[in-house]
C-alpha cells in the first residue's frame, strides 16, 4: 500500500513519510490499515523486531486525536464522533503511549516530535508518581511508563477520562513477573475509564498473539515479515552453521575467543557486531577485549572522530566505568547496560548507529526496542544467573529471538546474521533446537500472584473501580489473567488473603459488602507505594529506635555519619527520639520498593558488625541471626542504607561504585528510590501524627542533594552540584544568600577589572565591598569563569544533570 493512499490519516502524513523515505508500507503495517487501525479499531500487532511497528502507532494515534480527510470515514463507521471540520487540526482526545522503560520514552517522544510542526503537542511523563501530570492535558500525545500511568489513575488525572486512543508498545511483558501485573490491570482501568477508546498493543512474536487479541477485543495481525532477512545459526569450531543449513568457514585463531573470531570476520567485511552478555560487568570486561579486535580495523579519520566520543564520554561523569568506556571507545567498542549514565548511552547508540563503533557488548536492555541494528549479533551468553532458580538458567526463546532481530540493517546490509556461540558439538544440536528452530513461549499472565494483588486491589477499591468483594472479582475479570483461566476459584482465594491483609493494616475497611480505603489506604495508594513497604514504614516509625547514640559513640564513627543527636542538635530542639539519617535510610532500604543489593562474600561480616554497633539507631525490629534469611535481607538493605549515607556525607562517587561494586546509574537509581520512599514516609508520618516528619524531610533533601545538613542550602541552588557546594562551603559561602552576594560582587569587580581569575572570585566574595551593594550588575557585562571558579571541570555537573533515574 502506497502512504498517499492512507485512509483516515491527516493529509500532512502522507508528503512527511515520503519526505522521511517512507513510500510504501511494509506488508504487516496495510494489514494492520486493512485491519481498520486507522479507523479506529483496536489491534494487536505481533511483529518481529524493527519491522514498523513504530509507524502503526502513529497511524493509529494519528489518525484518532485529528480530523483530516479520514475524518468522514470515522464519521461513518462511528455516527457519534464528530464530524470534520478542519484539516489535521487535533481533536480533541488524547493519545498515550505506553512504553516499558524510561529510556525508551525519551526516545519516542524524540520521535513523535516530529509532529510537532503539524500543531500537535507531544508531553512526556515519568518520575515524580504523586502528581496527577495537570500540564499533561494540554497534551495530543502523551508518552509513559505503565508505572506512571498506573499511578495517574490512582491520582484521578482527569485527562485520563478523554483519551481517543492508547498504545501500549511491547505488550508482551505483561509476562513479567515483576512488572506485568502493572500494565495488565492499568490497560483494564483505561479501557473501563474510556469503553470507547481505540487500543492498539504491540508485541515481538509471540505464540499466542490470539490471546492477547481476544482478551483486548482487537484484530490481530500476527506476521513473521522482516523488512530484511535474518539467518540464526550457531558457530561451533572454525565454522558459522546456520539454519538453512549452510555452512561457512569462520576460523577461530590460536588463543582467540569465539566472539572476537566473529567481530573480526565481521569487521574484515566492514561490519558492525552486536554482542548480547548477560551481566553488567561482562559487558564491560568483554568490550574492553574486544577493542584489541576494533582497534586494528579503524582508519586515521574514525580514530580522530572516535577520540572526540571518548572525550564527551568523560565529560559526562568521571567515574571509573567513564574513563574504561571512553578508553574502549576510542578504540571502536563499548559497552552499553541499564547500569551507565544516560549520556553515556546516547552517545554509545549515536556512535554506533553512525558506524564508528564496530563493536557493543551490551545486556539485554539494549535488545527492548532501542534502534541499533547491526550487521551481526552474537547472543554470546545464553543462561543468566536466577537466584530464585538456584544457578545460571537458559534465556527465554522470546529474549534470544528479540536480541537476534536487531541484526540486519535496512538499505544497508543484505541480511543480517544473529549467531549464538556453542562450545561443544553436542551444545551445536542443543542450541539449534533450543533456539534457533524453536517458536517462542506464550506469554502468560503473572497478576494472580499475591505482591501483585497487594498493590492493585487496594489501588482498585481507593481509586473507585470496585466497592466490594464481588465488585474487585468483576473487574479482574477484564484482565488477561481473566481471560487464560478458567479457573477463577485461585483467584477468589488470593484475593480474599490480600483483602484481610489489607484490612489488618488499616488500609482498606469492610461495612458489610461494601470494601472503602480508609484514608491511610488512599495516602498509601496515592503515593504509589507497596501496601507492604507503607506497612513496614509505619511500623518503624510507630516503634521508633534510634535512641540517641552518645557523643563518644559519634566521635568514632567515620566523618559524616550523623547520630540522632546530630539531628537533635540540627533541629535546635530537645528531640533526642528523631530519627536518624541512618535509621530512616535503613527503614527505606528494607522496603519491598527497594531492589537489593547482594551481599558479597565478606559482606555478611562487615554488616553484621556496623548492625550491631549502631544498634540503636534503627527502627523497629532487628532480626535475630538465627532468623537466617530475615538476617541476611534486613543486612542487605543496611548495605544500600550505607550506600545513601555515604552519598549523604559527600563520599565521592567513584568511592561509591567501587566500596559496593554498583554503577554510578546504580547509585542514581537507588538515590531517586530513596528519595520518593522518604517522600512517601514523611506524608504517612504527618498522616498518623508522628513527630518524625521532620526528620524525614532532613534525610531526605540529603539524598536529594548527596550533601551533608549543613550544605543542603547551597547544594539546592541550580547549576550548583555536591561538590561545588562543598568548596564554596569551605570558602566562607554558606547559603544562598551569602552565594547571591558573591555573585553581585564579583560582577561588580569585574566592572571594575579586578576579577579576572577565578581565585579572585572567591576572594572577593569573601572581601566585599559594602560600598557596591545595591549597585545592580549590567546586563553586557561578562566576565570570564575558569574551571577552578566552581565549574564542574570533572565532569559532576554534567552526571547530576543528565543520569537517568533508574529505568522505569
Ligand atoms: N514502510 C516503511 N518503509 C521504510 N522504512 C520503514 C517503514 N516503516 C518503518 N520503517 C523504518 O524501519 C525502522 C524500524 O522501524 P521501527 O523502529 O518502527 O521498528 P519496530 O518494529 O518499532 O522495532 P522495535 O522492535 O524496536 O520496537 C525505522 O528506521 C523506520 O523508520
Amino acid at each position: 500500500m502506497d502512504v498517499a493512499d492512507l485512509p483516515g490519516v491527516p493529509s500532512w502524513l502522507p508528503e512527511h513519510l515520503q519526505s522521511a523515505g517512507i513510500e510504501a508500507l511494509y506488508p504487516p503495517q496495510a494489514e494492520a490499515v486493512e485491519a481498520g487501525v486507522t479507523r479506529g479499531e483496536n489491534l494487536v500487532a505481533s511483529i518481529p523486531t524493527a519491522s514498523g511497528k513504530t509507524l502503526i502507532a502513529q497511524l493509529a494515534m494519528l489518525s484518532a486525536i485529528t480530523d483530516a480527510a479520514g475524518a468522514s470515514e470515522r464519521e461513518r463507521s462511528d455516527p457519534e464522533t464528530p464530524p470534520a471540520d478542519g484539516d489535521g487540526t487535533a481533536l480533541g482526545g488524547t493519545a498515550l503511549y505506553i512504553v516499558p522503560l524510561r529510556a525508551l520514552a525519551s526516545e519516542k517522544q524524540a520521535e513523535f516530535e516530529e509532529f510537532e510542526q503539524y500543531g500537535l503537542d507531544v508531553g512526556v511523563s515519568t518520575g515524580n508518581y504523586e502528581s496527577d501530570g495537570g500540564w499533561l492535558a494540554d497534551k495530543d500525545i502523551v508518552v509513559a511508563t505503565s508505572e506512571k500511568v498506573d499511578s495517574l489513575v490512582r491520582n484521578d488525572a482527569p485527562w485520563l477520562d478523554d483519551l481517543a486512543c492508547v498504545v501500549s508498545d511491547e505488550v508482551h511483558l505483561v509476562d513479567d513477573a515483576e512488572r506485568g501485573p502493572t500494565l495488565e490491570v492499568t490497560l483494564a482501568k483505561l479501557r473501563r475509564i474510556n469503553p470507547d477508546m481505540q487500543t492498539v498493543a504491540l508485541s515481538a512474536t509471540i505464540g499466542n498473539a490470539d490471546v492477547l487479541a481476544e482478551w483486548l477485543d482487537a484484530e490481530l495481525v500476527d506476521s513473521d515479515w522482516r523488512p530484511i532477512s535474518l539467518k540464526k545459526g550457531v558457530h561451533f569450531g572454525q565454522a558459522l552453521h546456520l539454519e538453512d543449513g549452510s555452512q561457512s568457514e569462520l576460523p577461530v585463531r590460536n588463543s582467540e575467543k569465539q566472539t572476537a573470531a566473529i567481530v573480526r570476520d565481521t569487521l574484515d567485511d566492514d561490519g558492525s557486531t552486536l554482542v548480547f552478555v548477560n551481566s553488567r560487568r561482562n559487558a564491560e570486561a568483554a568490550a574492553g577485549r574486544l577493542a584489541s579486535v576494533t582497534r586494528e580495523a579503524l582508519t586515521p579519520a574514525e580514530r580522530e572522530q572516535l577520540a572526540d566520543v571518548a572525550a564527551e564520554i568523560r565529560d559526562v561523569s568521571d567515574t571509573e566505568t567513564s574513563d574504561d568506556l571512553a578508553d574502549a571507545v576510542a578504540d571502536g567498542a563499548a559497552f552499553h547496560h541499564a547500569g551507565i549514565a544516560s549520556g553515556h548511552r546516547e552517545l554509545v547508540e549515536d556512535a554506533f548507529r553512525d558506524r564508528l563503533l564496530k563493536v557493543v557488548s551490551a545486556t539485554p536492555t539494549l535488545a527492548a526496542g532501542v534502534n541499533t541494528p547491526s550487521r551481526r549479533v552474537v547472543v554470546r551468553d545464553w543462561r543468566r544467573y536466577d537466584g530464585t532458580a538456584g544457578g545460571m538458567q537458559p534465556l527465554s526463546v522470546l529474549e534470544v529471538h528479540q536480541m537476534m532481530g536487531r541484526a540486519g540493517r535496512p538499505g544497508l546490509d543484505p541480511y543480517g546474521e544473529a549467531i549464538i556461540p556453542a562450545a561443544s558439538h553436542d551444545e551445536l544440536d542443543e542450541l539449534f533446537d533450543r533456539y534457533v528452530w524453536a517458536d517462542p513461549e506464550p506469554v502468560q499472565s503473572k497478576l494472580a500472584a499475591e505482591p501483585a494483588l497487594r498493590t492493585h486491589l487496594l489501588a482498585t477499591v481507593a481509586s473507585g473501580f470496585a466497592r466490594s468483594r464481588d465488585g474487585l472479582l468483576e473487574f479482574l475479570e477484564r484482565t488477561l489473567y481473566a481471560t487464560q483461566t478458567d479457573e477463577s476459584g485461585r483467584l477468589a482465594r488470593v484475593v480474599d488473603e490480600v483483602l484481610g491483609y489489607l484490612q489488618r493494616n488499616d488500609f482498606l475497611e469492610r461495612d458489610g459488602e461494601e470494601l472503602s480505603a480508609t484514608s491511610l489506604g488512599h495516602t498509601v495508594s496515592r503515593l504509589y507505594l507497596d501496601p507492604m513497604s507503607a506497612a513496614e514504614i509505619i511500623d518503624g516509625l510507630r516503634s521508633g529506635g534510634g535512641s540517641a547514640a552518645n557523643g563518644d559513640d559519634a566521635s568514632e564513627e567515620p566523618a559524616g555519619f550523623t547520630t540522632a543527636s546530630d539531628l537533635a542538635d540540627e533541629a535546635g530542639g530537645d528531640e533526642a527520639k528523631d530519627p536518624t539519617a541512618m535509621g530512616l535510610y535503613h527503614l527505606v532500604a528494607r522496603t519491598p520498593d527497594m531492589y537489593e543489593l547482594y551481599l558479597r562474600s565478606g559482606d555478611e561480616e562487615e554488616y553484621s558488625q556496623i548492625a550491631f554497633e549502631r544498634e540503636a539507631e534503627f527502627l523497629g525490629r532487628m532480626p535475630s541471626e538465627f532468623e537466617d534469611d530475615r538476617f541476611e535481607d534486613w543486612l542487605a538493605a543496611l548495605k544500600t542504607a550505607r550506600l545513601l549515607e555515604d552519598w549523604a556525607s559527600e563520599v565521592d562517587e567513584d568511592e561509591i561504585t567501587d566500596r559496593y561494586g554498583v554503577g554510578p546509574g546504580d547509585i542514581r537509581g537507588k538515590v531517586e528510590s530513596a528519595q520518593w520512599l522518604l517522600g512517601a514516609a514523611e506524608s504517612l508520618a504527618s498522616e498518623l501524627g508522628l513527630d518524625a516528619a521532620p526528620a524525614i524531610r532532613r534525610a531526605r533533601t540529603r539524598v536529594e542533594h548527596g550533601v551533608r545538613e549543613e550544605l543542603v542550602d547551597l547544594a539546592g541552588v541550580r547549576g550548583v552540584g555536591r561538590k561545588r557546594a562543598r568548596r564554596l562551603f569551605d570558602a566562607g559561602i554558606e547559603s544562598r544568600a551569602d552565594l547571591r552576594d558573591a555573585e553581585k560582587s564579583v560582577v561588580l569587580a569585574a566592572l571594575r577589572g579586578r576579577a579576572k581569575t577565578a581565585e579572585n572570585v572567591l576572594e572577593n566574595a569573601g572581601h566585599r565591598d559594602p560600598s557596591m551593594d545595591g549597585i545592580e550588575p549590567s546586563e553586557e557585562v561578562s566576565y570570564e569563569r575558569s574551571d577552578s571558579d566552581g565549574r564542574a571541570s570533572d565532569g559532576e555537573e554534567a552526571t547530576d544533570d543528565q543520569t537517568s533515574l533508574g529505568d522505569f
